[in-house]
Parts: C-alpha cells; sequence; structure tokens
C-alpha cells in the first residue's frame, strides 16, 4: 500500500519474527508511542547498547587506544627525566654530569614530540571513526522512525522526533570526539602516574589514593543524579525544537489569527525550560570543580608534608620527591577533567537513551516481510469481517464493521464529522490494525501481504496531498519513480489534463514550492490525483478534499477522478454530494457502524442518515 503523500519505501528495521533492529521481541504488538524503557536504564548499560547496536563506533578502537597509550605514557617522561637529572646527573659525587644531563633533555624532547604525533593520530582516527558512527546512527534512527506506524509517529510531536535523529545524535557525538577522548587520556594518565608513583614510593602513592578514594566515589553516586538532569535537558530541547517547527508551520494560522503574541509565550515557555533544566544541570556539575581542586590541595600539601619526612629518613631522594610533585599533577587533572568528562558523558548517554527510545520501539504495524503473500494484479475485492477499532487509550470508535466491497466497484463513504470514516480508510491502507475483527483484500488478510505488495496494489490519496518541494514532474513521479516524462505527459493527458499542463509556465519543471504553496489548493490535488494514477494501483482510497475549489478546476478534478477510478476499485470518503451520486454503492456510516448501504437512488428516497445528509448537502448547493 502507498501513502502517496508523505515518503518514500520503508526502510529495514524489523524482520518477519516482530524483533526490532535492537533485538528485541515484540511482546505488545498494539503498542504505540515511543519506548521510554531506556530513560529508566542505567548509563553504563545504555552505553554499552548503545555501542552494541553502532560497531562503527568501535571500528579500530585498538589502535586508537595504542596511540593513547604512547601519548599518555609519554607523559612520565618529563618527572622521569627531572628525577634522573637532579639525582643522576645533578647530585652525582663528582660534581654535575653534564653529559649525562644533555643526553636526558634529548631524549625527553625525541619522547615529547613522539607522544605529540601520537596524540594527533589519536585524534583523527577518534574523528574518522566517531563521525562514521554518527552518521550510520543517524541513517538508522532515521530509518526506524519510517518503519513505525503513523499512530506511534503521532504519539511524538514531529520536532521532538526530529531532535532525536539530530540534535541527540550531536550530544553523543561531543562525547565521542571530546569528552570520549578526554576519557581515554584520563584513564592511561591515571594508569601510568599510578604506576610511576608506585615505583617511587609506595607510601606517598597510598597517601595520594586515600586523598582522592572519597572523591572518586562521591563522583560515582553524582553521576546518576547528573544523569537524570541531562535527561531532562535533552527532554527540553525536544519540547523546544517541537514548539518552534510548529510555529514556523503554522505561520499562516498564527498570522490570521493574530496569534503572534500567545505563540511567541509558548516558543518563549520551552526556550526558558530549556535554559532552566540545562543551567540546573550545570550548577551540578560546576560544583564538583571546587571539591576536586580542594583535595588536589589537600592531596598536594599532604605529599609535601610526609615526602620531606621520607626524604629525612632516607627513604625518598630529593629527585624523586620533585618528579612526585610532577605525577601528583598528573594524577590530579585527569580528576578535574572527569567532571567535564562526566557532563559530557550524561548528556550523550541522555542522547543515547533517547536515540535507544526510537530504535527500541516496536513497530506496531509489522510488514511479514518475506513470509508473507504477494497479491496478483487485478481489480480488488475488499472484505471487513466484524471490525472493530479504538485508538490508544481511547473509546471504541469503530464497532463490529462488516462489509463486502465487490472488484472495480466504486463506493463511497458517507458519515456525520466523526462517525469512522477516515479510520475505516486507515485500516484498508493498513496504517493500523484493527483491534478485532480483520480486513482482507482478495480473500487474504491485510497482515499476511507484504508491505511491498500492498504498496504496489493499494494506493490512498488523503485529503492534502503533500507535495515535495522540488518540480511538478518530480512530484507526480513519487507514484513510479521511474516514470519517464514522456509518461507523466501521457498520464496527464489521459486523466484529461493537457490543456492545464499546458498552461503552465514551466510545464512540468514548473517549481511547485514548499509543500506546494506556489499550486492552488485545487492543483494541488490535481498532482495528487496524477501521481496516484501513474502508480497504476488496483484499488483506490480517496479521501475527498474539502477546499473549495473554482468551477474550472472542479471540472478538471471529476475529469481526472473519472479517469482515476476508471476499472479499479475505489472507495472514496465523500465530502461532496457528486461523488455520492456517482458511485456504485454508497456505505453510510454513524457512531462507528455502518447504518445503511445500497445505490444512492435507493438510499436517498428512504428515511434515515443519507436521506438527510443529502438534504443538507442539496440545501448548501442552493444557498
Ligand atoms: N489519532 C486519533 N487519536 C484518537 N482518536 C482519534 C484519532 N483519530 C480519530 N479519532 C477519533 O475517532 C473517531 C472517528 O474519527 P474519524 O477521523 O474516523 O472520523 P471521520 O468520519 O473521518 O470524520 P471527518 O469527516 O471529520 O474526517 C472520532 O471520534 C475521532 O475523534
Amino acid at each position: 500500500m502507498t501513502i502517496l503523500n508523505t515518503t518514500g519505501p520503508n526502510g529495514p528495521g524489523q524482520n518477519s519474527t516482530g524483533q526490532t533492529s535492537t533485538g528485541r521481541t515484540s511482546t505488545a504488538p498494539n503498542t504505540v508511542g515511543l519506548d521510554t524503557a531506556a530513560v529508566t536504564e542505567g548509563a553504563i548499560s545504555t552505553l554499552r547498547r548503545g555501542l552494541r547496536l553502532s560497531p562503527e563506533f568501535r571500528a579500530g578502537l585498538a589502535g586508537t587506544l595504542a596511540l593513547a597509550l604512547v601519548s599518555t605514557a609519554g607523559r612520565v617522561v618529563v618527572p622521569v627525566a627531572v628525577q634522573q637529572t637532579i639525582d643522576k646527573g645533578l647530585g652525582r659525587a663528582g660534581g654535575p654530569d653534564i653529559a649525562f644531563i644533555r643526553t636526558a633533555v634529548l631524549l625527553c624532547a625525541v619522547a615529547v614530540l613522539v607522544t605529540a604525533v601520537c596524540a594527533y593520530l589519536m585524534n583523527v582516527r577518534l574523528y574518522r571513526t566517531s563521525e562514521g558512527g554518527l552518521a550510520a546512527l543517524r541513517v538508522k534512527a532515521f530509518r526506524h522512525v519510517h518503519d513505525l506506524s503513523m499512530l506511534t509517529q503521532s504519539g511524538e510531536r514531529r520536532g521532538a522526533l526530529v531532535s532525536r535523529v539530530t540534535g541527540d545524535v550531536d550530544q553523543i557525538s561531543q562525547f565521542m570526539q571530546s569528552g570520549g577522548l578526554m576519557f581515554i587520556v584520563s584513564i592511561g594518565q591515571l594508569l601510568v602516574a599510578s604506576v610511576l608513583m608506585l615505583v617511587y614510593s609506595w607510601q606517598l602513592a597510598l597517601l595520594v589514593w586515600a586523598a582522592f578514594l572519597p572523591l572518586a566515589f562521591a563522583l560515582r553516586r553524582f553521576q546518576r543524579i547528573v544523569s537524570a538532569a541531562y535527561f531532562r535537558v535533552r527532554e527540553r530541547m525536544g519540547d523546544l525544537l517541537a514548539a518552534v517547527g510548529e510555529s514556523v508551520v503554522g505561520a499562516p494560522v498564527i498570522r490570521a489569527y493574530a496569534s503572534e503574541e500567545r505563540t511567541g509565550a509558548k516558543v518563549e515557555e520551552t526556550v526558558e525550560s530549556y535554559r532552566a533544566a540545562q543551567t540546573r544541570a550545570q550548577m551540578m556539575v560546576a560544583l564538583t570543580f571546587p571539591v576536586s581542586e580542594l583535595v588536589a590541595a589537600v592531596a598536594t600539601a599532604a605529599v609535601v608534608i610526609a615526602g620531606t619526612l621520607l626524604g629525612i629518613a632516607g627513604e625518598v631522594s630529593a629527585g624523586k620527591l620533585v618528579a612526585f610533585l610532577f605525577l601528583v599533577t598528573l594524577f590530579v587533572s585527569p580528576m578535574q577533567t572527569a567532571t567535564e568528562v562526566l557532563n559530557e558523558a550524561q548528556n550523550a548517554i541522555a542522547g543515547w537513551r533517547r536515540v535507544l527510545g526510537v530504535l527500541d520501539t516496536v513497530p506496531d504495524v509489522a510488514d511479514p516481510g518475506d513470509a508473507g503473500r504477494t497479491l496478483p494484479r487485478g481489480p480488488i475485492e475488499v472484505r471487513f469481517e466484524s471490525v472493530g477499532f479504538a485508538y490508544p487509550g481511547g473509546p471504541r470508535v469503530l464497532h463490529d464493521v462488516n462489509a463486502d466491497i465487490a472488484p472495480r466497484s466504486r463506493v463511497a463513504i458517507v458519515g456525520q464529522t466523526g462517525s469512522g470514516k477516515t479510520t475505516f480508510a486507515k485500516l484498508l491502507t493498513r496504517l493500523m490494525d484493527p483491534v478485532s475483527g480483520r480486513v482482507l483484500v482478495d480473500g487474504v488478510p491485510l497482515t499476511d501481504v507484504r508491505f511491498s505488495s500492498l504498496r504496489e496494489r493499494i494506493v490512498m490519496v488523503p485529503q492534502d496531498g503533500f507535495l515535495f518541494d522540488a518540480s511538478l514532474g518530480d512530484n507526480i513521479r513519487y507514484g513510479s519513480p521511474g516514470a519517464s516524462d514522456e509518461d507523466l505527459v501521457r498520464a496527464l493527458t489521459e486523466l484529461g489534463l493537457a490543456g492545464w499542463l499546458a498552461g503552465l509556465p514551466q510545464g512540468l519543471g514548473t517549481p511547485v514550492g514548499q509543500r506546494g504553496e506556489s499550486l492552488s489548493a485545487g492543483e494541488r490535488q490535481l498532482v495528487a490525483l496524477a501521481r496516484a494514477y501513474i502508480a497504476d494501483p488496483d484499488l483506490l482510497v480517496l479521501d475527498e478534499a474539502t477546499s473549495a475549489v473554482d468551477p474550472a478546476t472542479e471540472v478538471r478534478i471529476q475529469r481526472a477522478l473519472d479517469g482515476l477510478t476508471r476499472g479499479r476499485t475505489a472507495i472514496s470518503i465523500a465530502h461532496r454530494l457528486s461523488t455520492a451520486e456517482a458511485a456504485d454503492e454508497v456505505i453510510v456510516f454513524e457512531a462507528g457502524r455502518i447504518v445503511q448501504r445500497g445505490p444512492h437512488e435507493t438510499l436517498v428516497t428512504r428515511p434515515g442518515v443519507y436521506a438527510d445528509l443529502h438534504a443538507s448537502w442539496t440545501a448548501q448547493r442552493e444557498m
């Protein structure tokens, strides 16, 4: 089935057993809304799952880690050189050994150079790997969004959905490229400094660890609080994007009703919420800076005092004590950057959770895939068997709907607003699955038909045929990507639209503008009909547009509709009296039930819902 106003083909994401790309099995096929289970998941588990899902991030990690090790090992060269220079060069029994000092300085210079080159190479590798991983993650998340049903998508505001695929992935990017880098270097630095400290003086090493151990534990606990704060930040960003997006898309309505003030206030509210959440999170992180500074100062003072005492007792040489002070600085700086890394990591994990929230969401309308059936070509027969439907969390809106629609028949669906017509059409095109009963096409349950076959055979033309910011020809071609310009011209001619095409300034090349704004409402409908015609489906589901058009366009639309529906099964949600009159059969809905069906001529003579609707249509037309 194809909804001709929306997207291209669905991307992969779910297999025939109902598994998502993350490997979770669906336990609630009717679940809608994005998965929020990840919110309660631990940081490490999120990180692990995220990395498992994006193996690209791990590509060449061993090489990068080796470079990180060399570049961090190089950092201890200076303290070692200082220690050697003092103890062996300057403190030699017979006076300073200049040759030794020169060699030590030279070796030190070479080591520093090697360290710098390794650090550069490590950066380059990290950037390459992380950008590759992020691009793959974006594509994966985007494709999965398209696998989700309309119902799931409508549970999440569009802007927030966009933010999950863009902003949230960016947060991961920042961590992978700077926080992650700092993380690797910091761990390496901590290890190397610790080992050397142990070699120089185990007593002083224990002293430094004792000073920092409580801080390490405190940071671990603190991480959870910061994590929750950053999750709120990401949520507020989603709200902000949704509000801004809505205000831009709805700009004409906002202007028409002079509600700029109200809309502005709403957007400002989301900006303010984002600011408050971000400030709160950053203030928490900022608190860790002075605390770690304090601990560093205490550790340095303790080393100076204890080191001096050990020196007097002859257990530590002057060179080792000076080198130790260098090492304490090396040990302290990862502790301080840990807060920064924590900041980046929490942000990234919050982002990752939201991206995983998309990927974890099981598509509730599943493609049977290769296990599914392919429908043969030819006019389609439709059958609704005791179909019931309720939107998530809502009451039943369709009750025990039974209907048989013969191949090639033109059926008009009519009823008061809210009576269930669109819901009926959505079930027929498998945008949603019934809560009870089943829908069959050519005797095959819709749930057994593979999406590719469904899209080929069934086409839905919604009321507001969405047009992409491309040429008229390209918009029509969405119905059949391989169609040539000649095919398009032939299709338009067969629909009686050759005159209209000839009147357009650039013919098929005419740009339609964003959402087709350069065309009139009637012209947009013509494009939607031509798009459906070129797709050549066997079952057409038309949600008739309600927008008023001029009489000439009305005639064109009617002619195009006749051409489009000829020889196919066509089910129209009729908003026009003429459609119901011209149909082979009319199905009348009231409060989610089919209350009447039959030809217009019969129904119009019987007292009932249809006769009442017809009377009010006729009265309107005569006004
Ligand atoms: N996405 C949704 N979530 C919750 N309830 C919905 C949703 N869409 C429709 N409904 C409800 O389902 C019922 C049937 O709606 P439906 O859109 O099928 O009516 P309709 O006959 O097509 O109306 P209209 O002629 O105005 O388009 C209504 O009560 C409506 O409020």
